[in-house]
């Protein structure tokens, strides 16, 4: 078995209740099962929500608060009430934990971002199991991750993890909310996050979860981009981890299994760095986008940037970025050969591809999404 780094992130609502406490049934099931993923070898880094949902009661409010010194406050109590209980339950299994609390300026600062990443690194090494939140006491409103699940995507890129495991009340990513719409159907394997999809992911489904499913696939389509697969789902029992590993999770699978894909692919799409960007109309996405087909000169209106023959270039459509491949010409060579149909340039070439379909990955993230 193939030694993986894998982040997981549990929502409050897997480990918390209404009242604004911790549910131990629900706790032990969780550390059952990061017991025995770290057992077959895999290294695990945990991304817990929580603070917030178990301190609230201790300070007298009677649900979570809503005001931000109020979330701050609760968070502080909820926080060492959290990792207490952590450290009872994994030292059951021989296990320590590590708590990291981090800000925004983390990620942006580099010398920060670099030490987060040695003293993870190093906490790896020795076994240890760090259990990250957001420094919820010291976040200043606006300059908060938002949620948990953008601070559990950006953690698996500053650490290269291969999966992220996102933990929630719910078994997947529906084309509608399922709590208010009963017939909705369950995407068991998505490649790419669409509008559609964003559209249809609601608001948060209990009293102590926030962001709903909407911020869990803008955080996943975060982690795609970084190279990271994504889960997005629940389980129970010592064995629900393993499971999603393995692939039978009860849950969405999110991005291209790039392990069936050829290296050459898997260098262009995570690895390589782009040298300019070729513009494409709407019929060569088509073509190139759904009937597998390689790049022509007759769809391109537009190349930029100095590239050579061999390099990775981007192909954006109309709407933004499509994907990477490696170019059968350098930009030079391109210019003359914009627009031209195939019959027109093939006698002066020996191939007509600008960029073969062998040497092109289709994007995991769209870019208009952002937009
Ligand atoms: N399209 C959808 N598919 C699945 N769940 C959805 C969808 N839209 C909204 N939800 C809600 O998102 C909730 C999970 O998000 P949230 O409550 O923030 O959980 P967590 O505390 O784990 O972060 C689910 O309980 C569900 O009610
Ligand atoms: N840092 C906050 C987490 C906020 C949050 O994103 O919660 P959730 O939607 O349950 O993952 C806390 O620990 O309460």
């Amino acid at each position: 078995m193939e030694k993986k780094r894998v982040v997981i992130k549990i929502g409050s609502s897997s480990l918390t209740n209404a009242k604004g406490e911790i549910d131990h049934h629900k706790f032990s099931d969780h550390i059952r099962a990061i017991a025995a993923l770290k057992r077959i070898g895999h290294e695990v880094i945990l991304v817990s929500s929580g603070a917030v949902a178990a301190g609230f009661k201790r300070l007298g409010y009677p649900s979570r608060p809503v005001t931000l010194k109020g979330k701050q406050a609760a968070a502080a109590v909820g926080q060492s009430i959290l990792i207490q209980q952590y450290m009872d339950e994994l030292a059951q299994f021989g296990l320590t934990p590590a708590q990291i609390l981090l800000t925004r300026q983390d990620f942006s600062k580099k010398d920060r971002y670099h030490n987060a990443y040695s003293t993870l690194t190093e906490l790896l090494a020795r076994g240890i199991l760090p259990i990250i939140n957001e420094n919820d006491t010291v976040s200043v409103a606006e300059l908060t991750f938002g949620d948990n699940d953008m601070l559990s995507a950006l953690v698996s890129g500053l650490v290269h993890a291969d999966e992220l495991i996102i933990l929630t009340d719910i078994n997947g990513l529906y084309n509608a909310n399922p709590k208010l719409e009963p017939n909705a159907k369950r995407f068991d394997f998505i490649r790419e996050i669409t509008d559609d999809m964003l559209a249809a992911a609601g608001a948060a489904g209990s009293k102590v979860g926030t962001g709903g499913m909407k911020s869990k696939l803008i955080a996943a389509n975060t982690a795609l981009s970084l190279g990271v697969h994504v889960f997005i789902g629940t389980g129970q029992g010592a064995n629900k981890l393993i499971d999603i590993m393995e692939g039978h999770g009860d849950g969405t699978y999110l991005g291209e299994d790039l392990s069936t894909i050829n290296s050459r692919k898997q260098w262009i799409a995570l690895y390589s760095e782009s040298r300019g960007k070729i513009y494409v109309d709407e019929g060569a996405e088509q073509a190139i986008m759904e009937k597998g087909s390689s790049l022509l000169p007759a769809g391109i209106y537009k190349v930029s940037g100095i590239f050579k023959k061999g390099e990775v270039v981007e192909v954006c459509g109309l709407k933004g970025l499509l994907g990477k491949g490696e170019v059968s010409y350098s930009s030079e060579e391109l210019q003359p050969l914009i627009g031209k149909r195939s019959d027109e340039i093939e006698q002066q070439l020996s191939h007509v591809e600008v960029i073969h379909r062998d040497k092109w990955v289709p994007s995991l993230i769209r870019s208009d999404i952002y937009e």
